[in-house]
């Protein structure tokens, strides 16, 4: 069938399906039924109910600490759904949010037996969505069927590693700027269906020399709204006025916010921190990683561009190890110290204490 979506396509499918509430169904044969926690509805917890068997919401072994439930898996726990459980309890069960207001959810009984290897694809995936990462799984005897029978996306397993896609350039235009009167906005395009970057070129940087790069992850609460609970709005501004007055450099706007967790997430974390957790604990709560960025992302771009050496504008020694391996050398790391205050004091401690920014 030549329009067949591929494998790739069909995952950009799922990621949205999940994020609209509706199943995907992983597996050929045996499989699963997968509904992301966050945006599971009524009728389609009702109808998963319907179809009887035993599901699971499985949430990280992060989140299961936090809930004092048994992660046997490791990295995750299988939590059997309780008869009365509905989507008040699922969001309970994934969200921190509410954990100060009602600490018990439980008790929570987890799962020994078995695999948990659908249980972490499903995971994975609703990361991958900027969901929740909790997912209601139900076991299935004849995935493909079910999912052709009910028009539902369907992935096989194992999932593919998610690789960096490739980026295509899709439209680049002059910009003046305060900080540059030459400048170049680049707008890219991956090839999985997943947010779109830009590169903000100033000048016209020759291609084998090293220029002044920075990357930079969105921050909408810092680059537009001026928060101070971050550094991010000076940052940007600086690196720009760094390079405006060098004549050349090149800054990449990566969609990543949150540090890759996206803005309601980073909000769920804005408000555990407001609860007395730092930034690194409530990612964590969350059952996200400290950093959830790929800058292999931000390496392809470069690239694109015709860029293999750089001057990397950045405190984060973790962003320049992710160039090198990438393919990027980084031949200096320039320092790039502003916007630190009151608000953000604990903040930036946190990350040079748990994360190895550089003070
Ligand atoms: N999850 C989470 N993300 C945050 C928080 N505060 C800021 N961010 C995000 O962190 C990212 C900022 O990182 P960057 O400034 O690009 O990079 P960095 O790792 O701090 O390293 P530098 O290059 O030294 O600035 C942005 O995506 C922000 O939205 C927070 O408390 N929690
Ligand atoms: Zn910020």
């Amino acid at each position: 069938m030549p329009f067949r979506p591929d494998p790739v396509e069909r995952r950009a499918r799922a990621l949205t399906d999940l994020r609209l509430g509706v199943p995907v169904v992983l597996g050929q044969d045996k499989g699963a039924l997968v509904l992301a926690a966050e945006t599971a509805g009524p009728d389609r917890l009702a109808d998963l109910r319907k179809m009887g068997g035993a599901p699971v919401l499985a949430i990280t072994g992060r989140r299961a600490t936090t809930l004092r439930a048994r992660a046997y898996d490791g990295d995750l726990a299988r939590v059997a759904l309780p008869a009365d459980a509905d989507c008040g309890w699922l969001r309970a069960v994934a969200d921190p949010a509410g954990d100060l207001n009602t600490p018990m959810k439980g008790p929570l009984k987890t799962l020994r037996d078995g695999s948990a290897e659908t249980h972490r694809a499903a995971i994975a995936l609703v990361k991958a969505a900027r969901l929740l990462p909790a997912a209601l799984v139900l076991p299935l005897e004849d995935a493909a069927g079910f999912a052709a029978a009910n028009e539902l996306t369907r992935l096989d397993l194992p999932l593919p590693p998610a690789l960096t896609p490739a980026y295509a350039p899709v439209a680049a235009a002059r910009l003046p700027m305060e900080a540059a009167e030459k400048g170049r906005l680049h707008v890219f395009r991956p090839g999985d269906g997943g947010e779109e970057h830009y590169a903000v070129e100033i000048g016209k940087p020759l291609r084998d020399t090293a220029p002044l790069v920075r990357l930079h992850s969105a921050c909408f609460t810092g680059d537009v709204l001026g928060s101070l609970k971050c550094d991010c709005g000076p940052q940007l501004h600086a690196a720009l006025d760094q390079m405006g007055e060098a004549g050349e450099g090149v800054l990449l706007y990566l969609n990543q916010e949150g540090r890759g967790i996206g803005l309601a997430n980073k909000m769920r974390a804005y408000s555990l921190q407001d609860q007395g957790f730092d930034t690194v604990e409530a990612n964590h709560r969350l059952g996200f990683e400290d950093d959830e960025r790929d800058f292999r992302i931000g390496a392809e771009i470069l690239k694109r561009l015709g860029f293999s050496r750089i001057r990397l504008l950045t405190n984060n020694p973790n962003k320049v190890a992710r160039m090198n391996e990438a393919g990027i050398e980084v031949e200096e790391r320039v320092p790039l110290k502003v916007g630190r205050g009151l608000h953000n004091h604990h903040y930036l401690a946190t990350k040079a204490a748990k994360s190895g920014h550089l003070l």
